[in-house]
């Protein structure tokens, strides 16, 4: 019990960097992490409390209002933290009993409140506890604030897939938005095989199912840590998804070529199209930040790949010396990241609609200089994991639009067979509700 107290102060304080100081939720994670020597079991639990609260925050307020004297934008930041963590437990987590949850509440007010919040805290919540299962959430005849409180959405978000897609297709989404994604993981094939890595896994206790689509994915349970296994330190694995691998299937890279991964970091897809090129070749890896660019450098190290050439470079800016000069082009454009909101649950409270604006200037932007180094016969992948069709299929037919050389090259010769239903217009999109994997678009284009 006393270690699950530290956990929870420990998860106090990262939900605190993230909510209140604007932190990324698994940059803080990682950060309240690294010097934790506690069990595998509270690690697992500080993750679960941390992303479980950060993904119903929505939900999470909208009940504590009900139910409190003090509305939660102004409660202590501290205390209204330590609300949001306990209301997670005792209406998300069936494992945690109610009134422990409760009391561990009213000890961290304690420590973090002021005289008379753990009185407030413990008012709040048990009131809560007695009216659990009488709550009345909006309803679905008001489809925007239904969708927003019930799955913790924010509301611009869903009136946009709503109009996009319609009510149902984006219930479906909110909903599987809330489940916790699979560990997926790239079986690096330049140093090992699927089987080998699989019999390995299983001897350091893990449990591996194959994935859904490709021959080199790997989905993963029971895993604490994946930094301290033996296998992902000698590099025989990369965690990715499996909708951002079809990624380098459809850019389909041949050994010896020249590839240009205009915006790179942190090396993902640049390191699979490495490896489908079997370490022979060229790859220039570009990005506009330096950080992030040691990130592609040191996993390109641990994978023990040595065709990447790393360069910081804007991809705004036209590079005379590679004009016409590349095989393949892939635009993998920074972007809302509406589609990986399972795997990134503060997206919703960190993203406005308003950002959408710069964000299609950018993909604009990048993609028509990008466009400049594909020589003739080569091909461009443009791709993001946003689901707004402003960044994905309006870029691309603006750009077709003003650039006759180019047209939209046919994927299916790349794709797995059950997803050769799912390209329109020429383009691929996945959904974590229809694929269960994150929320990808895919465009393949030829030069003429
Ligand atoms: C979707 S991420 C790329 C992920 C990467 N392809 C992978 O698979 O690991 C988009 C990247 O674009 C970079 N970026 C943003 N603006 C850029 C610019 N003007 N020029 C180059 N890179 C840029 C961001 O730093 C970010 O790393």
């Amino acid at each position: 019990m006393k270690s699950q107290s530290n956990a929870r102060e420990i998860a106090l304080k990262i939900l605190y960097q993230i909510n209140e100081k604007g932190a990324f939720s698994n940059i803080a994670l990682h950060k309240g992490l690294r010097n934790f020597n506690g069990k595998d079991v509270d690690r697992t639990f500080i993750t679960e409390l941390v992303y479980g609260t950060v993904k119903w925050k929505i939900t999470l307020d909208w009940v504590i209002n009900k139910y409190s004297s003090r509305k939660v934008n102004n409660i202590d930041p501290w205390i209204r933290n330590i609300l949001r963590m306990s209301l997670y437990q005792v209406m998300f987590l069936d494992k945690v009993p109610p009134f422990a949850a409760c009391n561990e509440a009213v000890e961290l007010a304690k420590i973090y409140g002021s005289r008379g919040t753990s009185g407030f805290v413990n008012g709040v919540l048990r009131t809560i506890l007695r009216n659990l299962k009488n709550i009345v959430y909006p309803d679905i005849k008001n489809p925007e604030d239904y969708l927003s409180i019930k799955y913790s959405h924010p509301t611009w978000m869903v009136k946009r897939w709503i109009k996009n897609f319609n009510l149902t297709f984006s219930e479906q989404l909110c909903k599987a938005n809330n489940n916790i994604p699979p560990l997926t993981v790239r079986i690096n094939t330049l140093k090992t095989t699927r089987d080998h890595a699989i019999e390995l896994f299983e001897k350091e206790g893990l449990k591996v199912n194959k994935g859904r689509f490709l021959d080199e994915a790997l989905n993963i349970q029971n895993i604490p840590s994946i930094a301290g296994l033996t296998s992902y330190k000698e590099g025989l694995f990369q965690p990715q998804d499996e909708a951002s691998m079809l990624v380098s299937h459809i850019l389909a890279p041949q050994a010896g070529q020249l590839i240009l991964d205009v915006c790179g970091a942190p090396g993902g897809k640049s390191t699979h199209i490495a490896q489908l090129m079997r370490n022979k070749g060229k790859i220039i890896v570009r990005d506009i930040f330096k950080h992030k660019l040691k990130l592609v450098d040191m996993l390109t190290r641990r994978l023990g790949i040595n065709i990447i050439q790393i360069q910081e470079y804007d991809a705004r800016v036209l590079d005379e010396d590679l004009i016409n000069k590349a095989d393949r082009v892939l635009v993998d454009a920074p972007c809302s990241g509406t589609g990986i909101i399972r795997r990134k649950p503060d997206i919703k409270w960190t993203r406005q609609e308003k950002d959408l604006e710069a964000l299609v200037r950018l993909q604009k932007e990048i993609l028509k200089v990008s466009s400049h180094y594909v020589r003739k016969g080569g091909y461009l992948v443009y791709s993001t994991c946003s689901l707004e069709p402003e960044e994905n299929e309006e870029v691309v037919k603006n750009f077709l639009e003003s650039n006759d050389s180019f047209i939209i090259d046919d994927i299916s010769p790349f794709i797995p067979i059950d997803l050769k239903d799912e390209i329109k217009d020429g383009f691929l999109r996945t959904f974590p509700h229809i694929h269960e994997t994150d929320g990808f678009f895919i465009a393949r284009l030829k030069r003429l």
